[in-house]
């Protein structure tokens, strides 16, 4: 007992940690980290789960706060020993402005930095996305690439530019000097599209497919592969890499990591079904069933409605010109990266994450009803 009290010494700050991916990072370092004193909870919005996390042994500070605000900031991070920086606008179908995405996502970034740089702190991750590096404005396909595979990273929309920037400034924060002196320690993951409880598109998806009468349409051809994630393994991968850059700063500093787990090959379509289908749903058709000149006409037309809508409503559906891009060009990624350089390994099997999802579907379904 002495010895876990004496093990007990190290406080984490989550921002973001109310979000999808946020809350299974806050979950699992309370399951996984047996250093963790106190848990910081930095967001804009709390929920209100976070009062039953309150009574375990580890001390959980929910901070109602805004990144955008560097004074939050730092007194948020001021006294921790690692920030997990997952708070981000996630948004491209066009709810935000570009302005508003930049930001948060940038300059919000910048704030977390400086705050560790002003009080500190030496350990800091970074949730950047598999967005950083592509699919491209080109549609170039990305089959099975590793953090060293050449690609054109090229991108115009707010969301993927805003990511690339902000961990372009985490990856040169690596090796400042912070209060006291010490150096500073930074490294980035890259998720591709992480899918699992809590995760809002499926939820669309899944809502849609009802009202279509336990249908969905083939819109993408089954072919493109789209790299998917499960969230647990991503928030392991958080834990794992927060404690290990503690340990093996120099091979770990300044580093990115893509986020990967066994979860199969397959189009976003055919992926999702892995869930939707055990809830009832059917794909339909083999091949898609609109032809692609017309889903890019759509998606061209839902970007004017959107624009003419504005003044009255938020019109922003899932299909537009960068999303339809995104499900219909090749992104996968095949790395053993993580494994390399600090032991990862997933927690969650391919059957696990597929399980934990169905059930969550499921519940989604019963608390419609
Ligand atoms: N969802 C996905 O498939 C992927 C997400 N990511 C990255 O993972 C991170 C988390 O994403 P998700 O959990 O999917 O999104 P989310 O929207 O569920 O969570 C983001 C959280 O950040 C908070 N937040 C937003 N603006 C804030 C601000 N100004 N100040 C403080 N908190 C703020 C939100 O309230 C929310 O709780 C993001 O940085 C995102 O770019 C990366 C790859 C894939
Ligand atoms: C109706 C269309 C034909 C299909 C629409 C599917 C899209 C909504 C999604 C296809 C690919 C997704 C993105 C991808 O998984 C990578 C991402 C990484 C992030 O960092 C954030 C989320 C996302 C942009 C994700 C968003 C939904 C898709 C565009």
């Amino acid at each position: 007992m002495a010895d876990s009290a004496q093990a007990q010494k190290l406080v984490y700050l989550v921002t973001g940690g109310c979000g999808f991916l946020g809350e299974h990072v806050v979950r699992m370092l309370l399951q996984q980290e047996p250093q963790l004193r106190e848990l910081r909870i930095f967001d804009l919005h709390l929920g209100p789960w976070l009062e039953e996390l309150k009574t375990g042994p580890v001390q959980v500070t929910a901070i109602q706060g805004d990144v955008t605000q560097a004074h939050e900031v730092a007194a948020a991070v001021a006294g921790a020993h690692v920030v997990i920086h997952t708070a981000g606008l996630v948004d491209v179908f066009g709810k935000t402005s570009p302005e508003t995405i930049h930001e948060v996502n940038v300059q919000g970034t910048r704030n977390v930095i400086e705050a560790c740089v002003q009080t500190g702190t030496r350990f800091l991750v970074y949730t950047s996305s598999m967005e950083v590096v592509g699919p491209n404005i080109k549609g170039q396909p990305f089959y099975r690439g590793n953090e060293n595979t050449p690609y054109e990273a090229v991108h115009r929309h707010p969301y993927p530019c805003s990511k690339a920037l902000a961990e372009q400034l985490v990856l040169e924060a690596n090796g400042r000097k912070v209060l006291g002196g010490l150096p500073l320690v930074t490294c980035a993951l890259r998720p591709t599209g992480i899918y699992g409880e809590g995760h809002q598109i499926m939820r669309d998806f899944y809502h849609q497919g009802l009202r279509l009468g336990g249908r969905l349409f083939r819109a993408i051809p089954a072919s493109v592969e789209h790299g998917r994630v499960y969230v647990g393994n991503v928030a392991w991968m958080h834990v794992l890499v927060a404690r290990e850059l503690q340990h093996r700063a120099a091979l770990m500093g300044g580093q990115v990591y893509f986020c990967y787990d066994n979860s199969p090959y397959k189009s976003y379509e055919d992926f999702n079904m892995e869930f939707l289908g055990p809830c009832g749903l059917r794909l339909v058709g083999t091949r898609p069933l609109l032809p692609y000149w017309l889903l890019l006409f759509l998606a061209a037309l839902n970007v004017l409605l959107q624009w003419l809508l504005r003044p009255l409503l938020l019109y922003a559906p899932l299909l537009n010109p960068y999303t339809l891009a995104m499900a219909n060009t090749t992104f996968t990624v095949s790395t053993d990266k993580a494994r390399r350089h600090f032991g990862y390994e997933p927690l969650f099997s391919w059957e696990e994450s597929r399980t934990r999802t169905i059930r969550w579907v499921q519940a989604v379904e019963g608390s419609a009803q």
